[in-house]
């Protein structure tokens, strides 16, 4: 009995210990793995910003991938085209048309008067009036109205053609067909002729200097421009294309500079390389008398240093009528001018404004503008022009 609770006991005793040893053991593997830091010490955190990590490739110094070099063959710079211009004989008849579609109004009233059976005096007044609505001036008009009715009176005419036929007679010789109206352009003495263009703003003094060029360079002339007209810069853009398309050098300065050495280097360098004609483009601002007479003056005085100016047209726009003729007047009084460019009798039905020109300025109108392509001007030919104002009808 004895030994059975002496091995009981031990039995007890043994199985304690298992148990003892075991559970620890069994308690350990249960435990969840000790805390490993996520976060490391703050003195191994990379600074937020200047130790952040930076591209270190600047755009300049990024690799470029170099394209194939093409090689093309080097552009020409363009040439101007050099524009050839229509002959200029009897361009004033070919203009006829335009001439007439503005002017046929007046042929038309003053031949529907005259041919009528008795012209009385109420219709010869009609007549006078027709004349100085169309810038005849009142002079020439009384003139001109006195002449036909002594012819109508003394050769009895009744027909429209043979009234139409006076008229004619009477309105050339209103022009004066004689006076000289040839353009002195050729060279003389061993220097080019030089041509001067005056006249106020916009009456078309640039655009006359490059048909004049034009029409010179058609007959077989060299030509330079001299781009005298520095106040307004747009005017000598204007000029040196005129000289390209016609195949003219032009001679320029800078904007707002001194017109008379503009005019002067031009006139030298036409003597230098041999040039037969050179057009001297000018100002024409007329706000100050005084400061225009001394402008012109001096650029005239300059350019006769190397001699006589041959040539000074006055550019007359023919839609100022009367008014235009009072400011013609002092560009006369301010240097010797030689003859008168009408421009754009295309836009009026006043082409009396010829015969007025003339009355007044004493100075023959040497040529006429049509339009404002570049073949539109036409040496003035007074029976032409009559022939024009008159139209067809009749
Ligand atoms: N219809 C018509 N227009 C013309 C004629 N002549 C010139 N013109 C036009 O008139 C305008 C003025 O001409 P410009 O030659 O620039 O005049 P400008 O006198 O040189 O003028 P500034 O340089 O300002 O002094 C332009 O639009 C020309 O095309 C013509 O005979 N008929």
């Amino acid at each position: 009995m004895e030994y059975v609770v002496a091995a009981v006991i031990l039995l007890v005793v043994l199985v304690v210990g298992a148990v003892g040893l075991v559970v620890p053991r069994m308690r350990r593997k249960e435990l969840p793995p000790p805390p490993v830091p996520t976060v490391p010490a703050e003195e191994e955190l990379p600074p937020l910003v200047e130790k952040a990590p930076v591209a270190e490739t600047p755009v300049t110094e990024a690799p470029v991938i170099e394209a194939p070099v093409i090689e093309e063959p080097p552009v020409a710079a363009p040439t101007p085209v050099v524009e050839k211009p229509e002959p200029t004989a009897g361009r004033l008849v070919r203009l006829r048309a335009r001439l007439a579609r503005s002017q046929s109004a007046l042929g038309r009233g003053l031949l529907t008067v005259l041919s009528r059976d008795h012209l009385e005096d109420d219709d010869w007044e009609e007549i006078e009036d027709s004349l100085i609505t169309a810038d005849v001036g009142v002079e020439a008009t009384q003139v001109i109205v006195e002449r036909l009715r002594e012819r109508v009176r003394i050769l009895g005419t009744r027909t429209v053609a043979g009234v139409r036929e006076q008229l004619t007679e009477e309105l050339i010789a209103a022009l004066e067909p004689d006076l000289d109206r040839s353009l002195h352009t050729a060279p003389h003495d061993g220097r080019p002729a030089v041509l001067m263009v005056v006249g106020v703003n916009g009456a078309g003094k640039t655009t006359t200097c490059g048909k004049i060029g034009r029409v010179l360079i058609a007959d077989g002339r060299t030509v330079l421009f001299g781009a005298a007209d520095t106040f307004r810069a747009a005017a000598t853009e204007q000029l040196v294309t005129w000289g390209e398309r016609v195949g003219a050098e032009t001679v320029r300065g800078p904007a707002g500079g001194d017109p008379a050495s503009v005019a002067f280097d031009a006139v030298k360098r036409g003597i230098d390389v041999g040039i037969d004609t050179v057009v001297v483009d000018t100002a024409g601002r007329l706000q100050n008398k005084v400061g225009l007479m001394d402008e012109l003056g001096k650029v005239k005085r300059v350019v006769e240093k190397h001699g006589p100016v041959d040539e000074t047209l006055l550019v007359l726009d023919a839609t100022t009528g009367q008014n235009g003729l009072e400011q013609a007047r002092v560009f006369t009084e301010v240097v010797d001018v030689t003859g008168v460019v009408l421009t754009k009798l295309d836009g009026t039905a006043k082409g009396g404004i010829v015969i007025a020109v003339q009355r007044k300025l004493g100075i023959p109108v040497k040529l006429v503008g049509l339009g404002e392509g570049p073949d539109d001007l036409a040496p003035f030919e007074p029976a032409a022009f009559v022939e024009a104002l008159l139209g067809e009808t009749a």
